[in-house]
């Protein structure tokens, strides 16, 4: 393996080859290439056992790979992960200070308590961290991280012990860094990751499926579709449907209501009426499905089976 501070592109934070680990028995990452922009928000999502932590770790030169290569350009990495495991008995300063000194960095009182500010623990500051709740243990490792200045922030499923407002401020903080820092993150969340990445890789068993940004990720993957709802009509139209060329899936959800999907918006909107009208069926209603992240994830990881 080699890492190196050259990368191929200057914009980019991290290049990585045909990075393979096997475990063996299907288990592992394969064949991932890799490329995360410079003061970009990168998110990594799969499914559980998709191969995220193994690639982080990968990246971050914790674990070895059995092939390919990683290039990292940047100066300072900090690695999060997704419980940090803290000695019970260091206040928070003490956890965000010790660390720095055991990166061979020096920090101010000043420097820890604007790390802590960042991530909104300044009031448990001097209590022992035995009893911070797991959310709290993730915002002060990413307080850990932020104090050595990191210019690429690897974060793994750093919002998955938070409540609703808790998610919403870290994933406002990892926003605000954007430009200043590279933050690779990944997640099982897609809403987070369609709320701030501008780039995301998906993994499906071990394997690197789609990399690219979101919007085209749901515009490819993402068919249009619509309820239509009829008076117990819906069983009856579904072949109706099925018949034409512009309909990709007609199927009943109950006898009132049909779930269509078309190859375009377009096609849907013309086709639509058109068959309603040849098969003397009424339309009580109807409702467009939105295209996010997702049904393209659904649709992209069944297509890579
Ligand atoms: N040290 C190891 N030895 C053998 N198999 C491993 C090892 N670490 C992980 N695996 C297996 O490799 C696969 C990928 O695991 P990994 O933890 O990287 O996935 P993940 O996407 O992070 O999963 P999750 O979302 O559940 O955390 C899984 O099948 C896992 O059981």
């Amino acid at each position: 393996m080699t890492r190196t501070t050259d990368v191929e592109a200057p914009g980019n934070a991290v290049v990585a080859t045909g990075l393979t680990r096997d475990y063996g028995g299907g288990a592992g990452v394969y064949d991932a290439d890799l490329r995360v922009a410079r003061g970009t928000v990168f998110g990594l999502v799969g499914p559980n056992g998709a191969g995220k932590t193994t690639l982080i770790s990968l990246l971050c030169g914790v674990r070895r790979p059995d092939r390919g290569t990683v290039s990292v350009r940047a100066e300072r990495v900090a690695l999060c992960p997704d419980v940090p495991d803290f000695e019970p008995w260091l206040t928070a300063s003490e956890v965000v200070s010790f660390g720095a000194r055991l990166r061979g960095q020096r920090v101010t009182r000043e420097q820890v308590e604007r790390a802590l500010e960042r991530v909104g623990l300044s009031g448990s500051a001097h209590r022992r961290n035995r009893s911070f709740s797991r959310g709290m243990r993730q915002r002060l490792g990413l307080a850990a991280a932020l104090v050595c200045d990191p210019d690429l922030i690897v974060l793994d499923e750093p919002v998955s012990g938070l409540d609703p407002q808790g998610r919403a401020d870290l994933l406002n903080l990892v926003s605000d860094m954007r430009g200043e820092r590279t933050v690779l993150f990944s997640s099982h969340l897609l809403d987070d990751v369609q709320r701030v990445c501008d780039e995301v890789a998906v993994l499906k068993a071990g394997r690197v499926v789609y990399q690219g940004s979101v919007g085209v990720l749901v515009d490819r993957h993402v068919r249009p579709s619509w309820h239509l709802w009829t008076r117990g009509r819906a069983h009856e139209l579904a072949p109706l449907f099925n018949r034409h060329d512009w309909v990709t899936h007609a199927a009943p959800v109950d006898p009132d209501c049909l779930h269509l999907e078309a190859v375009s918006v377009e096609a849907g909107e013309y086709g639509m009426p058109r068959v309603l009208a040849e098969a003397g069926a009424g339309l009580v209603g109807m409702s467009a499905h939105e295209a996010d992240l997702e049904s393209a994830f659904v649709s992209l990881t069944r297509e890579a089976r």
